[in-house]
Protein backbone atom coordinates (compact mmCIF):
# COMPACT_ATOMS: atom_id res chain seq x y z
CA UNK A 1 0.00 0.00 0.00
CA UNK A 2 1.30 3.37 -0.87
CA UNK A 3 2.33 6.02 1.82
CA UNK A 4 -0.43 8.50 1.56
CA UNK A 5 -2.53 6.80 0.21
CA UNK A 6 -4.99 5.90 3.42
CA UNK A 7 -4.70 9.34 4.42
CA UNK A 8 -5.74 10.47 1.20
CA UNK A 9 -9.01 7.87 1.37
CA UNK A 10 -9.60 9.51 5.21
CA UNK A 11 -9.02 12.94 4.16
CA UNK A 12 -11.19 12.62 0.77
CA UNK A 13 -13.50 9.58 2.42
CA UNK A 14 -16.91 12.68 2.64
CA UNK A 15 -16.14 13.54 -0.84
CA UNK A 16 -15.64 9.97 -2.43
CA UNK A 17 -18.83 9.60 -0.71
CA UNK A 18 -20.91 12.48 -2.10
CA UNK A 19 -19.19 11.41 -5.55
CA UNK A 20 -19.75 8.12 -6.12
CA UNK A 21 -23.47 7.35 -5.98
CA UNK A 22 -23.71 10.15 -8.73
CA UNK A 23 -21.85 8.20 -11.25
CA UNK A 24 -23.66 6.04 -13.81
CA UNK A 25 -21.40 3.24 -13.32
CA UNK A 26 -22.26 2.64 -9.18
CA UNK A 27 -24.19 -0.09 -8.43
CA UNK A 28 -25.43 0.71 -5.15
CA UNK A 29 -27.53 3.89 -5.93
CA UNK A 30 -31.00 4.12 -3.70
CA UNK A 31 -28.93 3.23 -0.17
CA UNK A 32 -26.33 5.95 1.73
CA UNK A 33 -22.74 4.86 1.13
CA UNK A 34 -21.73 4.77 4.82
CA UNK A 35 -18.07 3.48 4.16
CA UNK A 36 -15.25 3.49 1.80
CA UNK A 37 -11.77 1.93 2.33
CA UNK A 38 -8.71 1.45 0.45
CA UNK A 39 -8.35 -2.34 -0.96
CA UNK A 40 -5.27 -0.91 -3.04
CA UNK A 41 -3.26 2.50 -4.42
CA UNK A 42 -0.66 2.89 -7.16
CA UNK A 43 1.09 5.54 -7.99
CA UNK A 44 1.02 5.34 -12.15
CA UNK A 45 2.64 9.00 -12.31
CA UNK A 46 3.65 10.64 -9.08
CA UNK A 47 2.35 14.08 -8.44
CA UNK A 48 4.94 16.84 -8.56
CA UNK A 49 7.45 14.27 -10.99
CA UNK A 50 6.28 15.86 -14.06
CA UNK A 51 7.51 20.09 -12.96
CA UNK A 52 5.20 22.65 -14.69
CA UNK A 53 1.88 22.00 -13.21
CA UNK A 54 2.37 18.22 -14.58
CA UNK A 55 -0.84 15.84 -13.14
CA UNK A 56 -0.15 13.08 -11.14
CA UNK A 57 -2.08 10.17 -11.80
CA UNK A 58 -3.41 7.61 -8.72
CA UNK A 59 -4.91 4.14 -9.72
CA UNK A 60 -7.25 2.78 -6.40
CA UNK A 61 -9.30 0.22 -5.82
CA UNK A 62 -11.55 1.20 -3.07
CA UNK A 63 -14.74 -1.01 -0.95
CA UNK A 64 -18.11 0.93 -1.44
CA UNK A 65 -20.04 -0.36 2.27
CA UNK A 66 -22.57 -1.77 2.49
CA UNK A 67 -22.92 -2.18 -1.19
CA UNK A 68 -20.28 -4.18 -1.87
CA UNK A 69 -18.30 -7.36 -0.71
CA UNK A 70 -16.05 -9.01 -2.74
CA UNK A 71 -16.16 -6.85 -5.27
CA UNK A 72 -14.41 -3.06 -5.43
CA UNK A 73 -14.61 -0.46 -7.36
CA UNK A 74 -12.00 1.09 -9.52
CA UNK A 75 -10.76 4.53 -9.47
CA UNK A 76 -8.46 6.28 -11.43
CA UNK A 77 -7.95 10.16 -9.82
CA UNK A 78 -5.79 13.06 -11.38
CA UNK A 79 -3.33 15.31 -9.06
CA UNK A 80 -3.12 18.99 -9.80
CA UNK A 81 -2.62 21.72 -7.82
CA UNK A 82 -5.29 23.87 -9.76
CA UNK A 83 -7.53 22.46 -12.30
CA UNK A 84 -7.97 24.21 -15.71
CA UNK A 85 -11.33 25.27 -16.53
CA UNK A 86 -11.97 22.42 -18.97
CA UNK A 87 -11.37 19.77 -15.87
CA UNK A 88 -13.61 21.78 -13.57
CA UNK A 89 -16.17 19.26 -13.57
CA UNK A 90 -14.44 17.10 -13.01
CA UNK A 91 -13.55 18.05 -9.63
CA UNK A 92 -14.01 15.59 -6.63
CA UNK A 93 -12.08 17.03 -4.01
CA UNK A 94 -9.43 18.79 -1.84
CA UNK A 95 -7.86 16.43 0.74
CA UNK A 96 -7.88 18.28 3.77
CA UNK A 97 -4.56 16.78 5.28
CA UNK A 98 -1.83 14.10 4.20
CA UNK A 99 1.01 14.72 1.64
CA UNK A 100 -1.32 16.26 -1.21
CA UNK A 101 -3.54 18.62 1.39
CA UNK A 102 -4.98 20.92 -0.45
CA UNK A 103 -4.07 19.60 -4.37
CA UNK A 104 -7.21 18.85 -6.76
CA UNK A 105 -8.08 15.33 -6.81
CA UNK A 106 -10.40 14.73 -10.11
CA UNK A 107 -11.25 12.04 -12.22
CA UNK A 108 -8.75 11.15 -14.61
CA UNK A 109 -10.36 9.76 -16.83
CA UNK A 110 -11.34 13.07 -18.34
CA UNK A 111 -7.61 14.59 -18.67
CA UNK A 112 -6.26 13.61 -22.10
CA UNK A 113 -2.61 14.33 -20.36
CA UNK A 114 -3.87 11.40 -18.03
CA UNK A 115 -5.58 8.60 -20.57
CA UNK A 116 -2.91 9.26 -23.01
CA UNK A 117 -0.65 8.42 -20.17
CA UNK A 118 -2.09 5.30 -19.60
CA UNK A 119 -2.42 4.58 -23.51
CA UNK A 120 1.71 4.55 -23.03
CA UNK A 121 1.85 2.17 -20.45
CA UNK A 122 -0.33 -0.36 -22.31
CA UNK A 123 2.27 0.08 -25.02
CA UNK A 124 4.96 -1.28 -23.02
CA UNK A 125 3.98 -4.46 -21.16
CA UNK A 126 5.27 -4.97 -17.66
CA UNK A 127 4.04 -4.37 -13.78
CA UNK A 128 3.75 -1.31 -11.68
CA UNK A 129 3.15 -2.31 -8.06
CA UNK A 130 0.26 -4.88 -8.43
CA UNK A 131 -0.99 -3.62 -11.98
CA UNK A 132 0.17 -5.59 -15.16
CA UNK A 133 -0.14 -4.04 -18.20
CA UNK A 134 -0.26 -7.08 -21.05
CA UNK A 135 -0.33 -6.31 -25.03
CA UNK A 136 -1.38 -8.90 -27.78
CA UNK A 137 1.38 -10.20 -29.41
CA UNK A 138 1.84 -8.74 -32.97
CA UNK A 139 -0.97 -6.34 -31.72
CA UNK A 140 -0.88 -2.41 -33.26
CA UNK A 141 -1.91 0.14 -31.03
CA UNK A 142 -2.57 3.57 -32.11
CA UNK A 143 -0.44 6.73 -31.88
CA UNK A 144 -0.99 8.76 -28.96
CA UNK A 145 -3.64 11.00 -30.42
CA UNK A 146 -6.74 13.19 -28.71
CA UNK A 147 -8.58 10.65 -26.43
CA UNK A 148 -11.41 11.88 -25.02
CA UNK A 149 -14.01 10.29 -22.69
CA UNK A 150 -17.18 8.74 -24.10
CA UNK A 151 -20.28 10.21 -22.95
CA UNK A 152 -22.95 7.23 -23.21
CA UNK A 153 -24.64 5.71 -20.83
CA UNK A 154 -22.37 3.15 -19.38
CA UNK A 155 -21.80 0.38 -16.83
CA UNK A 156 -18.34 0.98 -17.44
CA UNK A 157 -16.16 3.82 -18.56
CA UNK A 158 -14.57 4.16 -22.08
CA UNK A 159 -11.66 6.31 -23.71
CA UNK A 160 -11.18 6.60 -27.19
CA UNK A 161 -8.20 7.75 -28.79
CA UNK A 162 -8.45 9.37 -32.58
CA UNK A 163 -10.98 6.90 -33.53
CA UNK A 164 -8.17 4.33 -33.99
CA UNK A 165 -8.86 2.30 -30.52
CA UNK A 166 -11.51 2.59 -27.38
CA UNK A 167 -10.06 1.79 -23.92
CA UNK A 168 -12.98 0.16 -21.54
CA UNK A 169 -12.12 0.65 -18.12
CA UNK A 170 -14.03 -1.63 -15.86
CA UNK A 171 -15.67 -0.08 -12.31
CA UNK A 172 -16.73 -2.84 -10.57
CA UNK A 173 -13.66 -5.26 -10.54
CA UNK A 174 -14.07 -9.02 -8.60
CA UNK A 175 -11.31 -11.58 -8.38
CA UNK A 176 -10.95 -13.57 -11.52
CA UNK A 177 -11.04 -12.62 -15.46
CA UNK A 178 -13.42 -10.50 -16.93
CA UNK A 179 -15.43 -12.57 -19.49
CA UNK A 180 -15.45 -9.64 -22.16
CA UNK A 181 -11.26 -10.40 -21.90
CA UNK A 182 -11.70 -13.97 -21.70
CA UNK A 183 -14.10 -14.33 -24.41
CA UNK A 184 -12.84 -12.07 -27.19
CA UNK A 185 -9.15 -13.27 -26.58
CA UNK A 186 -10.68 -16.42 -27.12
CA UNK A 187 -12.89 -15.60 -30.24
CA UNK A 188 -10.55 -13.66 -31.82
CA UNK A 189 -7.39 -16.15 -31.35
CA UNK A 190 -9.65 -18.35 -33.42
CA UNK A 191 -10.02 -16.58 -36.26
CA UNK A 192 -13.72 -14.99 -35.52
CA UNK A 193 -14.23 -11.46 -36.86
CA UNK A 194 -17.55 -10.61 -35.46
CA UNK A 195 -15.72 -9.50 -31.76
CA UNK A 196 -13.41 -6.23 -31.97
CA UNK A 197 -9.79 -8.09 -30.71
CA UNK A 198 -8.33 -7.12 -27.80
CA UNK A 199 -4.98 -5.60 -28.35
CA UNK A 200 -3.73 -4.64 -25.18
CA UNK A 201 -5.20 -5.01 -21.24
CA UNK A 202 -4.43 -4.34 -17.97
CA UNK A 203 -4.93 -6.44 -14.62
CA UNK A 204 -4.82 -6.22 -11.16
CA UNK A 205 -3.07 -9.27 -9.11
CA UNK A 206 -0.57 -12.23 -9.51
CA UNK A 207 -1.35 -12.73 -13.43
CA UNK A 208 1.73 -14.19 -15.16
CA UNK A 209 0.55 -12.86 -18.80
CA UNK A 210 -2.64 -14.80 -19.81
CA UNK A 211 -5.62 -13.92 -18.18
CA UNK A 212 -5.91 -15.44 -15.58
CA UNK A 213 -8.15 -16.28 -12.35
CA UNK A 214 -5.51 -14.48 -9.64
CA UNK A 215 -6.26 -11.59 -11.69
CA UNK A 216 -8.81 -9.06 -11.43
CA UNK A 217 -9.26 -7.67 -14.65
CA UNK A 218 -9.29 -3.45 -14.89
CA UNK A 219 -8.96 -2.40 -18.57
CA UNK A 220 -9.31 -3.80 -22.43
CA UNK A 221 -7.73 -1.54 -25.22
CA UNK A 222 -10.18 -2.89 -28.51
CA UNK A 223 -10.03 -1.19 -32.03
CA UNK A 224 -12.78 1.40 -32.25
CA UNK A 225 -15.19 0.78 -34.99
CA UNK A 226 -15.39 4.27 -36.80
CA UNK A 227 -18.38 4.78 -38.80
CA UNK A 228 -21.01 2.00 -37.20
CA UNK A 229 -23.91 2.36 -35.16
CA UNK A 230 -25.67 0.23 -32.66
CA UNK A 231 -28.59 -2.24 -33.80
CA UNK A 232 -30.80 -0.16 -31.18
CA UNK A 233 -30.26 3.09 -33.03
CA UNK A 234 -30.32 1.40 -36.21
CA UNK A 235 -32.73 -0.21 -35.92
CA UNK A 236 -34.94 2.83 -34.69
CA UNK A 237 -33.93 4.59 -37.88
CA UNK A 238 -35.68 1.90 -40.27
CA UNK A 239 -39.05 2.14 -38.03
CA UNK A 240 -38.94 5.92 -38.47
CA UNK A 241 -38.01 5.53 -42.20
CA UNK A 242 -40.08 2.86 -42.74
CA UNK A 243 -37.49 0.63 -44.55
CA UNK A 244 -37.14 -3.07 -43.93
CA UNK A 245 -35.03 -3.98 -41.08
CA UNK A 246 -35.46 -8.21 -41.60
CA UNK A 247 -32.27 -8.46 -43.46
CA UNK A 248 -30.09 -6.50 -41.29
CA UNK A 249 -31.98 -8.75 -38.50
CA UNK A 250 -31.46 -11.78 -40.45
CA UNK A 251 -27.83 -11.08 -40.71
CA UNK A 252 -27.38 -10.40 -37.00
CA UNK A 253 -29.05 -14.08 -36.35
CA UNK A 254 -26.11 -15.32 -38.79
CA UNK A 255 -23.67 -13.25 -36.97
CA UNK A 256 -24.93 -14.31 -33.26
CA UNK A 257 -24.88 -18.27 -34.40
CA UNK A 258 -21.08 -18.04 -35.57
CA UNK A 259 -20.28 -16.27 -32.65
CA UNK A 260 -21.60 -19.32 -30.42
CA UNK A 261 -20.25 -21.77 -32.68
CA UNK A 262 -16.42 -19.90 -32.52
CA UNK A 263 -17.72 -19.85 -28.56
CA UNK A 264 -17.91 -23.62 -28.52
CA UNK A 265 -15.17 -24.31 -30.70
CA UNK A 266 -12.39 -22.41 -28.67
CA UNK A 267 -13.74 -22.64 -25.12
CA UNK A 268 -15.33 -25.75 -22.89
CA UNK A 269 -18.69 -26.93 -23.19
CA UNK A 270 -20.69 -29.26 -21.06
CA UNK A 271 -24.31 -30.84 -20.97
CA UNK A 272 -26.00 -29.79 -18.29
CA UNK A 273 -28.08 -32.25 -16.48
CA UNK A 274 -31.71 -32.76 -15.07
CA UNK A 275 -30.57 -31.90 -11.63
CA UNK A 276 -28.88 -28.28 -13.44
CA UNK A 277 -32.37 -27.99 -15.49
CA UNK A 278 -34.25 -28.16 -12.52
CA UNK A 279 -31.81 -25.80 -10.78
CA UNK A 280 -31.69 -23.07 -13.50
CA UNK A 281 -35.95 -22.87 -13.32
CA UNK A 282 -35.56 -22.87 -9.84
CA UNK A 283 -33.22 -19.89 -9.89
CA UNK A 284 -35.81 -18.02 -12.55
CA UNK A 285 -38.72 -19.27 -9.97
CA UNK A 286 -36.95 -17.32 -7.78
CA UNK A 287 -36.34 -14.48 -9.78
CA UNK A 288 -39.62 -14.12 -10.52
CA UNK A 289 -41.05 -14.07 -7.03
CA UNK A 290 -38.67 -11.35 -5.56
CA UNK A 291 -39.62 -9.42 -9.21
CA UNK A 292 -43.34 -10.17 -8.06
CA UNK A 293 -42.74 -8.97 -4.65
CA UNK A 294 -41.53 -5.77 -5.94
CA UNK A 295 -43.64 -4.98 -8.20
CA UNK A 296 -47.36 -5.32 -8.17
CA UNK A 297 -48.71 -5.46 -11.78
CA UNK A 298 -46.14 -8.57 -12.17
CA UNK A 299 -48.01 -10.92 -9.46
CA UNK A 300 -51.32 -11.38 -11.75
CA UNK A 301 -49.15 -13.93 -13.77
CA UNK A 302 -46.73 -15.17 -11.32
CA UNK A 303 -48.69 -19.02 -11.64
CA UNK A 304 -48.81 -18.93 -15.55
CA UNK A 305 -44.96 -17.66 -15.30
CA UNK A 306 -44.34 -20.60 -13.07
CA UNK A 307 -45.67 -23.37 -15.31
CA UNK A 308 -43.62 -22.02 -18.20
CA UNK A 309 -40.54 -22.47 -15.56
CA UNK A 310 -42.33 -25.92 -14.55
CA UNK A 311 -42.42 -27.22 -18.42
CA UNK A 312 -38.37 -26.32 -18.05
CA UNK A 313 -37.78 -28.83 -15.37
CA UNK A 314 -40.41 -31.29 -17.51
CA UNK A 315 -38.16 -30.68 -20.27
CA UNK A 316 -34.57 -31.64 -18.40
CA UNK A 317 -36.10 -34.58 -17.00
CA UNK A 318 -37.63 -35.91 -20.56
CA UNK A 319 -34.13 -34.89 -22.76
CA UNK A 320 -30.89 -36.85 -21.83
CA UNK A 321 -28.87 -33.66 -21.86
CA UNK A 322 -28.84 -30.12 -22.66
CA UNK A 323 -25.95 -28.90 -24.28
CA UNK A 324 -24.71 -25.72 -22.44
CA UNK A 325 -21.38 -23.48 -24.19
CA UNK A 326 -19.62 -19.77 -22.96
CA UNK A 327 -22.87 -17.09 -24.42
CA UNK A 328 -22.68 -13.68 -24.66
CA UNK A 329 -24.88 -13.31 -21.47
CA UNK A 330 -26.18 -9.97 -21.69
CA UNK A 331 -27.53 -9.66 -25.57
CA UNK A 332 -29.46 -7.10 -26.94
CA UNK A 333 -29.90 -4.94 -30.16
CA UNK A 334 -26.99 -2.47 -28.22
CA UNK A 335 -24.45 -5.09 -27.81
CA UNK A 336 -24.42 -5.40 -32.05
CA UNK A 337 -22.79 -2.70 -33.85
CA UNK A 338 -23.47 -1.98 -38.04
CA UNK A 339 -22.26 0.05 -40.82
CA UNK A 340 -24.23 3.55 -39.33
CA UNK A 341 -26.10 4.21 -43.09
CA UNK A 342 -28.84 2.56 -44.83
CA UNK A 343 -26.44 -0.70 -46.15
CA UNK A 344 -27.30 -4.06 -44.57
CA UNK A 345 -24.15 -5.51 -43.10
CA UNK A 346 -23.32 -8.34 -44.15
CA UNK A 347 -21.64 -9.41 -40.50
CA UNK A 348 -22.44 -7.61 -37.31
CA UNK A 349 -19.69 -7.11 -34.76
CA UNK A 350 -20.89 -8.04 -31.07
CA UNK A 351 -19.78 -5.76 -28.17
CA UNK A 352 -19.68 -5.90 -24.70
CA UNK A 353 -19.35 -9.39 -23.52
CA UNK A 354 -19.32 -8.66 -19.49
CA UNK A 355 -22.21 -10.78 -18.78
CA UNK A 356 -24.98 -8.87 -16.78
CA UNK A 357 -22.80 -7.07 -14.26
CA UNK A 358 -25.07 -7.63 -11.25
CA UNK A 359 -24.81 -11.29 -11.78
CA UNK A 360 -21.74 -12.81 -9.83
CA UNK A 361 -19.28 -13.55 -11.96
CA UNK A 362 -18.84 -17.59 -11.43
CA UNK A 363 -23.02 -17.83 -12.80
CA UNK A 364 -21.48 -14.94 -15.63
CA UNK A 365 -18.53 -17.82 -16.71
CA UNK A 366 -20.55 -20.88 -16.68
CA UNK A 367 -21.80 -22.53 -19.22
CA UNK A 368 -25.94 -22.06 -20.35
CA UNK A 369 -28.00 -22.94 -23.31
CA UNK A 370 -27.41 -20.45 -26.08
CA UNK A 371 -31.17 -19.85 -26.15
CA UNK A 372 -30.12 -17.44 -23.19
CA UNK A 373 -28.56 -14.93 -25.61
CA UNK A 374 -31.30 -15.53 -28.38
CA UNK A 375 -33.92 -14.79 -25.58
CA UNK A 376 -32.27 -12.14 -24.43
CA UNK A 377 -32.05 -10.59 -28.70
CA UNK A 378 -35.68 -11.42 -29.24
CA UNK A 379 -36.61 -9.32 -26.40
CA UNK A 380 -34.73 -6.42 -28.18
CA UNK A 381 -37.24 -6.74 -31.43
CA UNK A 382 -40.35 -5.96 -28.91
CA UNK A 383 -38.46 -3.29 -27.11
CA UNK A 384 -37.60 -1.44 -30.50
CA UNK A 385 -41.44 -2.39 -32.19
CA UNK A 386 -42.81 -0.33 -29.02
CA UNK A 387 -40.82 2.74 -30.32
CA UNK A 388 -42.47 3.09 -33.78
CA UNK A 389 -43.79 5.85 -35.05
CA UNK A 390 -47.78 6.17 -33.19
CA UNK A 391 -47.19 2.45 -32.13
CA UNK A 392 -48.00 1.31 -28.74
CA UNK A 393 -47.05 -2.17 -27.45
CA UNK A 394 -50.56 -3.06 -28.02
CA UNK A 395 -50.70 -1.89 -32.06
CA UNK A 396 -50.91 -4.36 -34.56
CA UNK A 397 -48.07 -2.95 -36.60
CA UNK A 398 -45.54 -3.11 -33.85
CA UNK A 399 -46.55 -6.53 -32.63
CA UNK A 400 -46.28 -7.28 -36.79
CA UNK A 401 -43.15 -5.61 -36.66
CA UNK A 402 -41.55 -7.79 -33.57
CA UNK A 403 -42.69 -10.72 -35.15
CA UNK A 404 -41.15 -10.38 -38.49
CA UNK A 405 -37.86 -9.27 -37.22
CA UNK A 406 -37.89 -11.96 -34.20
CA UNK A 407 -38.55 -14.31 -37.37
CA UNK A 408 -36.09 -13.44 -39.54
CA UNK A 409 -33.52 -12.98 -36.88
CA UNK A 410 -34.06 -16.74 -36.04
CA UNK A 411 -34.19 -17.94 -39.24
CA UNK A 412 -30.47 -16.18 -39.98
CA UNK A 413 -29.44 -18.30 -36.85
CA UNK A 414 -30.78 -21.42 -38.43
CA UNK A 415 -28.85 -20.23 -41.72
CA UNK A 416 -25.30 -20.16 -39.86
CA UNK A 417 -25.55 -23.24 -38.13
CA UNK A 418 -28.04 -25.72 -38.79
CA UNK A 419 -30.29 -25.26 -35.77
CA UNK A 420 -33.63 -23.07 -35.63
CA UNK A 421 -33.94 -21.81 -32.08
CA UNK A 422 -37.70 -21.77 -32.59
CA UNK A 423 -37.32 -25.92 -32.28
CA UNK A 424 -36.48 -25.72 -28.90
CA UNK A 425 -39.65 -23.77 -27.77
CA UNK A 426 -39.41 -24.87 -24.38
CA UNK A 427 -36.22 -23.13 -23.72
CA UNK A 428 -36.53 -20.75 -25.28
CA UNK A 429 -39.92 -19.47 -23.65
CA UNK A 430 -37.89 -19.92 -20.55
CA UNK A 431 -35.29 -17.93 -21.20
CA UNK A 432 -37.51 -14.94 -22.70
CA UNK A 433 -39.87 -15.32 -20.07
CA UNK A 434 -36.74 -14.79 -17.28
CA UNK A 435 -35.31 -12.17 -19.21
CA UNK A 436 -39.10 -10.04 -19.46
CA UNK A 437 -39.29 -10.50 -15.65
CA UNK A 438 -36.05 -9.18 -15.05
CA UNK A 439 -37.20 -6.22 -17.33
CA UNK A 440 -39.81 -5.29 -15.32
CA UNK A 441 -38.05 -5.26 -12.17
CA UNK A 442 -35.26 -2.67 -14.29
CA UNK A 443 -37.99 -0.47 -15.61
CA UNK A 444 -40.16 -0.63 -12.41
CA UNK A 445 -36.38 0.88 -10.89
CA UNK A 446 -34.86 2.92 -13.93
CA UNK A 447 -37.68 3.58 -16.62
CA UNK A 448 -41.04 3.54 -15.05
CA UNK A 449 -42.75 5.22 -18.30
CA UNK A 450 -41.19 1.94 -20.28
CA UNK A 451 -42.79 -0.72 -17.69
CA UNK A 452 -45.57 -1.38 -20.19
CA UNK A 453 -43.01 -2.79 -22.60
CA UNK A 454 -41.79 -5.94 -20.82
CA UNK A 455 -45.55 -6.25 -19.24
CA UNK A 456 -46.67 -6.88 -22.43
CA UNK A 457 -44.40 -9.30 -23.23
CA UNK A 458 -45.22 -11.11 -19.27
CA UNK A 459 -48.84 -11.17 -20.92
CA UNK A 460 -48.11 -12.98 -24.02
CA UNK A 461 -45.78 -15.18 -22.46
CA UNK A 462 -48.37 -16.20 -19.94
CA UNK A 463 -50.62 -17.03 -22.13
CA UNK A 464 -50.82 -20.60 -23.93
CA UNK A 465 -48.17 -21.30 -26.07
CA UNK A 466 -49.39 -21.08 -29.34
CA UNK A 467 -50.07 -17.12 -29.05
CA UNK A 468 -46.10 -16.94 -29.22
CA UNK A 469 -45.21 -14.03 -31.69
CA UNK A 470 -42.46 -16.35 -33.54
CA UNK A 471 -43.31 -17.81 -36.65
CA UNK A 472 -42.89 -21.24 -36.90
CA UNK A 473 -39.71 -22.30 -38.62
CA UNK A 474 -40.97 -23.19 -41.98
CA UNK A 475 -41.24 -18.86 -42.08
N1 LIG B 1 -15.10 -1.35 -30.47
C1 LIG B 1 -15.98 -0.33 -30.48
N2 LIG B 1 -16.07 0.50 -31.54
C2 LIG B 1 -16.95 1.54 -31.55
N3 LIG B 1 -17.77 1.84 -30.53
C3 LIG B 1 -17.73 1.04 -29.45
C4 LIG B 1 -16.85 -0.09 -29.36
N4 LIG B 1 -17.03 -0.69 -28.16
C5 LIG B 1 -17.98 0.02 -27.53
N5 LIG B 1 -18.40 1.06 -28.29
C6 LIG B 1 -19.41 2.08 -27.92
O1 LIG B 1 -19.31 2.31 -26.53
C7 LIG B 1 -20.56 2.09 -25.89
C8 LIG B 1 -20.33 1.43 -24.54
O2 LIG B 1 -19.69 0.18 -24.71
P1 LIG B 1 -20.07 -1.08 -23.84
O3 LIG B 1 -19.09 -2.16 -24.14
O4 LIG B 1 -21.52 -1.42 -24.03
O5 LIG B 1 -19.81 -0.49 -22.39
P2 LIG B 1 -20.46 -0.80 -20.95
O6 LIG B 1 -19.99 -2.17 -20.55
O7 LIG B 1 -19.88 0.26 -20.10
O8 LIG B 1 -21.98 -0.70 -21.06
C9 LIG B 1 -21.35 1.19 -26.87
O9 LIG B 1 -22.72 1.42 -26.78
C10 LIG B 1 -20.81 1.61 -28.22
O10 LIG B 1 -21.57 2.69 -28.71
O1 LIG C 1 -26.88 -1.09 -20.40
P1 LIG C 1 -26.79 -2.55 -20.09
O2 LIG C 1 -26.22 -3.35 -21.22
O3 LIG C 1 -26.12 -2.81 -18.78
O4 LIG C 1 -28.32 -3.11 -19.93
C1 LIG C 1 -29.31 -2.52 -19.09
O5 LIG C 1 -29.91 -1.42 -19.75
C2 LIG C 1 -30.59 -1.74 -20.98
C3 LIG C 1 -31.21 -0.45 -21.49
O6 LIG C 1 -30.22 0.43 -21.87
C4 LIG C 1 -31.68 -2.77 -20.74
O7 LIG C 1 -32.17 -3.18 -22.01
C5 LIG C 1 -33.57 -3.12 -22.21
O8 LIG C 1 -33.84 -1.96 -23.00
C6 LIG C 1 -33.22 -1.97 -24.30
C7 LIG C 1 -33.66 -0.69 -25.00
O9 LIG C 1 -33.26 0.43 -24.28
C8 LIG C 1 -33.67 -3.20 -25.10
O10 LIG C 1 -32.98 -3.23 -26.35
C9 LIG C 1 -33.32 -4.46 -24.33
O11 LIG C 1 -33.81 -5.60 -25.02
C10 LIG C 1 -33.99 -4.39 -22.95
O12 LIG C 1 -33.63 -5.53 -22.16
C11 LIG C 1 -31.09 -4.00 -20.08
O13 LIG C 1 -32.15 -4.90 -19.79
C12 LIG C 1 -30.38 -3.57 -18.79
O14 LIG C 1 -29.74 -4.69 -18.21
Amino acid sequence: MLDGSSSLIRSLGPQLKEWLPHQRWFAGKGRPLTDVSLVAATEVLPYGTGGGGAPGLLHLLVRARPHESGGCYQLLLGVREALPPELAPALIGRPSAGPLRGTAVYEALRDPRLTGLLLERLRTPGTLGPLRFRRERDATLPARSSPRLLDAEQSNSSVVYGNAAILKVFRRVEPGVNPELELTLALSRHGCSHVPPPLAWFAAGVDGGEPGDGSRTLGILQPYLAGTRDGWQLALRALAKGTDFTPAARALGRTTARVHTGLAEALPTCTLSRTDVERTAQSMAGRLEAASAAVPALRPYRTALLDVFRALTVLGSRRRALPAQRVHGDLHLGQALGPDGDRVPDGWTLIDFEGEPARPLAERRAPQPVERDIAGMLRSFDYAACQAPAAGPHSASSREWAAANRAAYCAGYAEACGRDPREDAVLLRAYETDKAVYEVLYEARNRPSWLEIPLSAIRRLAAPPHASPCSPPSA
